[in-house]
């Protein structure tokens, strides 16, 4: 049986990461095949024209799925009863840009977009922020959309998870749907952990299964710079690859994760594994019923507990430096 319509706003529709997202939802992967999609496009006003072409091209998808499609430059319009926001529009760094104008910049962009969905989205609403720094771009939607339980704002590492999982599987000589419990801590930055130590290959702990110095030395830096070595690759950022994790992240908040596995996801704190509270930190999560819970009960080493140390404090920092501007 057609479920009920589910609304979805994209930001950046016009982008790269856009262009790959928005035919993939259309088509039912973002939620499933039975249920019907409207589609928000948010744009700034100089990119309104490039959505409509973009929305052209999936008029002549005739996707079956894709009820209506409406494109504006007004956020409140954009979030207006939507039950699926994906926040992927940001600002970029910039030549001779530090991190606090960075900051300052998306907090022009995210405040607002916090506001508008605080004001007009469903009561199911779930956002997934992709635009960088995102955590902390989710952090400051979040901080700003009181009325909406801070859970439902998650920032997306599954493009790193999933990164991690063919990194290890390559290694191993196994297919990625061998590996089970992989997990990304803390930041989408380079300072982020992906974490072998709960990973199970086989049923047997992944990092017994590798060398110690190929797990320091080449799987984490090779994982939490991969972002970069694409743009050198490419000459631009990962843009169908960020779109995928975007659907997966979606996919399996609305469906579940299987049972003896987890995924990773950057959401709200509660203190676990001593991350403060409030930030928005990647966790092993599980889904169930629709909504993220964190993994609890790991036993963390002191290899893992400085890398994650390490990348919850960039966290702190940004948090700090986002405050200070007065954007939470
Ligand atoms: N979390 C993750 O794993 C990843 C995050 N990213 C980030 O995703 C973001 C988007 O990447 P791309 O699509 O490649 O960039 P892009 O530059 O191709 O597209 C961004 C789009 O956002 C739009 N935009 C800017 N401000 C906006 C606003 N206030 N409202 C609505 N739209 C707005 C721009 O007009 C542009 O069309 C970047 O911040 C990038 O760093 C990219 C890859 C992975
Ligand atoms: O590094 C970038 O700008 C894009 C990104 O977040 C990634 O590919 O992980």
């Amino acid at each position: 049986m057609t479920k009920a319509p589910v609304t979805v706003t994209v930001t950046g529709a016009a982008g790269q990461i856009g262009y790959a997202l928005l035919f993939r939802i259309a088509s039912g992967q973002l939620i499933g095949p039975d249920t019907p999609i409207k589609l928000r496009l948010l744009e700034i006003p100089q990119a309104v024209k490039a959505a409509e072409g973009t929305a052209m091209e999936l008029d002549d998808c005739a996707f079956p799925l894709l009820q209506s499609i409406d494109i504006t430059d007004d956020a409140r319009t954009a979030f207006d009863g939507t039950n699926v926001a994906l926040l992927v529009g940001a600002r970029p760094r910039a030549k001779g840009m530090e991190r606090g104008d960075l900051l300052e910049a998306n907090g022009g962009i995210f405040k607002p977009q916090g506001e508008a969905i605080n004001a007009g989205a469903a009561e199911d609403v779930r956002v997934l922020v992709v635009g960088n720094p995102a955590n902390t771009n989710a952090l400051i939607a979040q901080a700003h959309a009181p009325d909406v339980p801070a859970e439902r704002f998650t920032a997306m590492t599954r493009l790193d998870h999933n990164r991690a999982l063919t990194q290890l599987a390559q290694k191993l000589g196994v297919s990625v749907s061998e590996i089970k419990k992989l997990t990304i801590w803390g930041n989408h930055s380079a300072t982020q952990y992906p974490d072998l130590f709960h990973a199970e290959v086989g049923g047997k702990i992944a990092a017994e299964q590798v060398e110690q110095s190929w797990l320091a030395d080449e799987f984490i830096p090779t994982v939490a710079k991969r972002g970069a070595a694409i743009i050198e690759a490419r000459g631009a950022s990962s843009a169908a690859s960020a779109a995928n994790a975007a659907i997966d992240h979606v996919h399996t908040w609305v469906n579940g994760t299987p049972e003896g596995d987890w995924t990773s996801a950057a959401v709200v704190s509660d203190g676990s594994y001593g991350v403060p509270e409030g930030l928005i930190s990647s966790f092993p999560v599980t889904a169930r019923d629709g909504k993220f819970e964190i993994v609890q009960g790991l036993e963390i080493d002191e290899f893992s507990r400085a890398r994650i140390d390490a990348s919850v404090n960039e966290l702190v920092e940004e948090r700090d430096a986002v405050r200070k501007l007065g954007l939470i």
